[in-house]
């Protein structure tokens, strides 16, 4: 039995985020190009050297990136829309400007990445021919070869992934694009050869999707073409996330190995292999430890699927089950969480730890009383630090139906009395220097937790002013006390572990901490209710109350696993629910529960999706339901394919809803032609992620397109999303032309009804 251990990807952030320090430095100006370069290189080569150290014999080089590895695919590959110019000298302004937009140029579209909380820049094709660059794979792997003398494997985006992932205009089909890609993905895996690479990993884990035989015949012809004119290279084509779908006609295919999920993969991917059996003479990449969460594995068991595995092949490569991108590097500088909990933990470099482990086990180095000494020292300090589960939350009996929205409507008019077309923004201010500071004082205990309460509520009042002065019609208190989201709502609840340098990125530069969720989640305290309360304080219009929503803290957190996922989802609910009758309770009148997350949830494989929608709308409506009639409710999202969604979204039952649209509004608004949608919705009428300011009548030719499908008693006018990453200047000037933009549209939607001006001092 031949047997190798192999690693997918590993993160590209640094131990300590060197990566995104350096990165946000170049971008404002303080670090030059070869500084970047320079400390980009120590990041790599650090963590090859570690890789090395942990016994990984196939390391991946390709998966170390300066944004994000599909924008490195496109930009390889020569597709660099004309909006940014031909490449330059000055190549990485190119790169950058694709990434993160210029004060002319709107950014490429940003996408997650499957069912992650990872974002990729969309590819644009349109109008352009593929051409290899400059081999970025080639260029790593002769970096590595002359600094550390080893062998690495590249990891390459597969053609049909990319293609499928990248945008096109309508009517224009990807097949156009294969026919010139493969060329050119030749040329690059032929210059690798002839380099001495021997193994390469293309990544297709579009494969685990429900395929077409459009796609199954589109595979065939790309990598019988390789296999024609690179013969030499031992691909692995690699799939993660789910099982592979078509089996049989994919693992025909002329490569050297099938790489599979054996984690995420509901034990398809075993039952396919029992049923059709493996290709002899194939790697099996079998992907056995989890690259998606955080918890140890229980090796004994690795060591039983290990068996089974060896029933189909004598060909073996020991690996996580997808790159681990996903999961933070370290445990080891983790200081503040309980002992239990961290000897149960497995952040990247100890997965690659159980990954030698294994393999050891696999090549006879190690017996199986290795195996369980290791799982010995996890498990039952956790056991004890969980307790036994709450039974009522895995069957909940809560009521989950609000009276009928017409009722509500009124009710709640009545009660806010909002102008046509409201204008509001969606919870966060710009996250100043100055207000992560504050937090890096209190952390240090240079300011006790009295200091740090002053401040937050002085940005709460500075705020508070700003937005009256903007006239905004529904306010917010800014999320100043929060660093994230998610991790805000992890410190407050019980059951929930934070981490202090478990970080992970989400995009570019920008990483998130998601918590732990090890126990049963309770709600321990009012959470947010001093803010709100005070800054309702402030203003005679409504604030709006500013929750998380349980599916969106389920699915930017580490999940336990002992649970399944409807009972952790319904404790979640059952704590946001507490929190909104506490608001409720204090007087807030609105209360927004954000989901930016509920979609990313969806299962890839469409016959487990029924029964996720129904666990997620039930968790919604568990958390939000039981306000009294004149509560308004909203809810949030953002970044996601929003097609299919509409009934979901209606099924939430919210009685507002604002979802980012002004990167692809035409896209969604079309959704409304066709679906009759009557509650009311915000469509954001400009990105926030652009440092560019829109202009009055930008936004009214957004707030134009809008209601030409919606009424205007529905509609409600907001920015895409928060606005915490923009300076304070960017989002002052910006919600000026949007309200701007409101009063305008509001003045001919009163010309046109009344024929007359309408006199904004009345309402
Ligand atoms: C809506 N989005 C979110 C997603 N996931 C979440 N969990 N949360 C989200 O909001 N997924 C989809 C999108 C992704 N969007 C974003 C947007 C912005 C960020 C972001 O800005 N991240 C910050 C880190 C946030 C944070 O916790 N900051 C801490 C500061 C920690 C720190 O670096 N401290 C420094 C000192 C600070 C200084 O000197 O400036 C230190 O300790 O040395 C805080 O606010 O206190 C980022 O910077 O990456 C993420 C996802
Ligand atoms: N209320 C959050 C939602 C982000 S999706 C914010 O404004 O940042
Ligand atoms: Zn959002």
């Amino acid at each position: 039995m031949a047997i190798h251990s192999s690693n997918l990807g590993y993160p590209r952030i640094g131990e300590q985020r060197e990566w995104k320090k350096a990165l946000e430095s170049f971008w404002n100006g303080q670090l030059e190009e070869a500084n970047l370069m320079e400390t980009m290189k120590t990041i790599q080569l650090s963590s090859i050297k570690k890789q090395m150290a942990k016994g990984i014999e196939l390391i991946p080089i390709g998966d170390f990136s300066l944004y994000d590895h599909v924008l490195d695919t496109a930009f390889m590959f020569g597709y660099i829309p004309k909006r940014f110019g031909q490449e330059s000298e000055r190549r990485w302004d190119t790169y950058f400007a694709m990434a993160r937009g210029t004060s002319s140029q709107p950014a490429m579209a940003m996408t997650k990445w499957f069912n992650t909380n990872y974002h990729y820049i969309v590819p644009e094709l349109d109008g352009l021919q593929p051409r290899l660059m400059e081999n970025f794979l080639l260029r790593d792997y002769q970096f590595i070869k002359d600094n550390l003398s080893i062998e690495t494997k590249p990891v390459l985006l597969g053609p049909v992934t990319f293609l499928i992932l990248a945008k096109l205009s309508t009517g224009v089909h990807w097949h156009k694009h294969l026919q010139l890609l493969v060329p050119v993905y030749i040329e690059l895996l032929d210059e690798l050869y002839r380099a001495g690479v021997r193994w390469v990993q293309v990544d297709e884990p579009i494969l685990v999707q429900e395929i077409d035989e459009d796609i199954v015949a589109a595979v065939e012809y790309v990598y019988h073409s390789f296999y024609q004119k690179v013969p030499g290279v031992q691909l692995i084509l690699q799939t993660y996330f789910e099982s592979l779908s078509n089996y049989p006609e994919i693992v025909s295919l002329p490569v050297a190995g099938f790489g599979l999920d054996f984690v995420h993969d509901d034990g398809e991917n075993l039952y396919n292999m029992k049923k059709y059996g493996f290709p002899k003479g194939k790697w099996l990449a079998a992907g056995m430890i989890d690259g998606r969460n955080v918890w140890k594995s229980t090796l004994v068991q690795k060591a039983a699927l290990l068996e089974e595995l060896s029933k189909y092949t004598e060909h073996l490569i020991i690996q996580p089950s997808s790159s681990l991108l996903y999961v933070p590097i370290t445990v080891k500088h983790e200081r503040r969480l309980a002992k239990g909990l961290v000897d149960s933990l497995a952040f990247a470099d100890e997965k690659l730890d159980e990954v030698r482990l294994l393999a050891e086990y696999a090549q006879g180095k190690r017996s199986l009383s290795d195996l369980r000494h290791y799982d010995e020292q996890t498990g039952e300090a956790l056991g004890l630090l969980r307790g036994q589960p709450i039974k009522k939350t895995i069957q909940p009996i809560e009521q989950t139906e609000r009276p009928p929205y017409a009722k509500r409507r009124q009710a709640q008019q009545q009660h806010l009395k909002l102008p046509l077309l409201p204008t509001t923004t969606i919870g966060s201010f710009p996250q100043t220097r100055e207000v992560r500071q504050a937090r890096l004082k209190r952390k240090k205990q240079e300011w006790d937790e009295k200091q740090y309460q002053t401040f937050i509520r002085k940005q709460i009042a500075k705020w508070i002013e700003i937005q009256e002065k903007l006239e905004l019609d529904v306010l917010v208190h800014g999320e100043f006390e929060r660093t994230d989201m998610v991790e805000f709502f992890g410190e407050k609840l019980g059951g929930i572990a934070c981490t202090t340098n478990g970080w992970v990125q989400s995009y570019g530069s920008r990483c998130v901490r998601p918590p732990i969720i090890f126990g049963d989640v309770v709600h321990l305290c009012p959470i947010t209710v001093e803010e709100s309360v005070y800054a309702q304080s402030l203003t005679e219009k409504p604030v709006k109350g500013m929750l998380t929503g349980p599916v969106t803290l389920y699915n930017w957190s580490f999940v336990r696993r002992d649970l399944p996922r409807s009972a952790v989802l319904n404790q979640l609910a059952l704590a946001v629910r507490q929190e909104v009758l506490a608001l409720e309770q204090a007087g807030i009148r609105i209360i927004q529960v954000d989901e930016p997350a509920l979609r990313e949830g969806l299962p890839l494989k469409r016959q487990k999706q029924p029964a996720y929608w129904q666990e997620a709308v039930y968790a919604f409506r568990l958390a939000t339901s039981a306000v009294r009639l004149e509560t308004q409710i909203h809810t949030h999202m953002c970044y996601s394919d929003f097609s299919e969604m509409i009934d979901i979204i209606d099924d939430l039952d919210p009685d507002v809803i604002s979802i980012e649209a002004a990167r692809s509004g035409g896209e969604l608004l079309s959704l409304f032609e066709i679906h009759t949608y009557r509650k009311q919705i915000g469509l954001g009428v400009y990105d926030i992620h652009s440092p560019r300011i829109p202009s009055r009548d930008e936004i009214l030719i957004q707030l134009e397109r809008a209601l030409r499908v919606l009424r205007p008693d529905q509609f409600w006018v907001n920015p895409d999303c928060g606005l915490k990453t923009r300076t304070e200047k960017e989002a002052i000037a910006s919600l000026q032309a949007m309200v701007a933009a409101a009063k305008e549209m509001r003045n001919r939607l009163f010309v046109s009804l009344q024929g007359g001006d309408q006199d904004d001092s009345k309402r």
